[in-house]
């Protein structure tokens, strides 16, 4: 089946008027706060948090790519946990880059971003930890994740084996498990508009690094052709 076959939608997105190019009026953190906010508000949003993540897997030589949830964000960039060890994890501890794409389809909104990737601190992996539910916990603990295994009742007896060790214990923070924050010198807005003339504006940094993205400064805005 063709993908025309499901009919033309047509997009008729709204957010980004009066921001013209070089418009330095409102922050990178005031657009994405607000476009954060109105897609977590809308129902017809199933996961707001989503981003597809792209990385360098430098051994294979190709990019890399997988969605994961976004836990949150501020003036320094997107925070996002994972196991260390997993394929995003090896392939961020030899390129610390990665690009990020947010879509809220509904709103016809999509956001992009660039820049260099750090590892949380070992605090902020235990705060957000805690928080967890005990289930995703006991599976942080018991997959290697992206490593082979033979079946998928390994994967269960896995989760079994955490289940009865930890069963009178708090879910320890496993060595393996943590975040990163992707600090973004580039960050575009999307708009999908009608006739496919779509509206985008680039944000960057004047000199290509990673900047607060509450400040004021630094940062340069463009509109882009669609
Ligand atoms: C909606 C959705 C949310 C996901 N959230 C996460 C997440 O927050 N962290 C994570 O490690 N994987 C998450 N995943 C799984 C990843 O897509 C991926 O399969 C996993 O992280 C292994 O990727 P890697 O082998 O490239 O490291 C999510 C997948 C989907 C579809």
């Amino acid at each position: 089946m063709r993908s025309e076959e499901y009919g033309r939608v047509v997009y008729s997105g709204s957010g980004l008027e009066g921001l013209g190019s070089g418009d330095t009026k409102t922050t990178v953190l005031e657009l994405f706060e607000s476009w954060w906010a109105q897609a977590l508000a809308d129902p017809r949003v199933g996961e707001p948090a989503a981003a597809s993540l792209a990385t360098f897997d430098a051994a294979g030589g190709l990019p890399d790519n997988r969605i994961l949830l976004i836990k949150d964000f501020d003036a320094g960039g997107l925070r996002f946990f994972t196991n260390l060890d997993s394929a995003k994890g090896r392939q961020l501890e030899t390129t610390p880059d990665a690009a990020a794409v947010m879509l809220w389809h509904p709103m016809f909104r999509q956001v992009r971003f660039r820049g260099p990737v750090e590892r949380t601190t070992r605090d902020e992996d235990r705060e957000y930890w805690v928080t967890r539910p005990q289930a995703s916990q006991l599976a942080s603990w018991s997959s290697s994740q992206s490593a082979p295994v033979a079946s998928r009742e390994a994967v269960t007896a896995g989760f079994a084996a955490a289940e009865s060790r930890f069963r009178d214990t708090e879910v320890p923070l496993p060595e393996q498990w943590g975040g990163y924050r992707l600090r973004p010198a580039e960050v575009e807005f999307w708009v999908g508009m009608p006739a496919r003339l779509h509206d985008r504006v680039l944000w960057r940094t004047s000199d290509g690094r990673p900047r607060p993205l509450d400040s004021p400064d630094g940062w340069e805005s463009q509109r882009l052709q669609p």
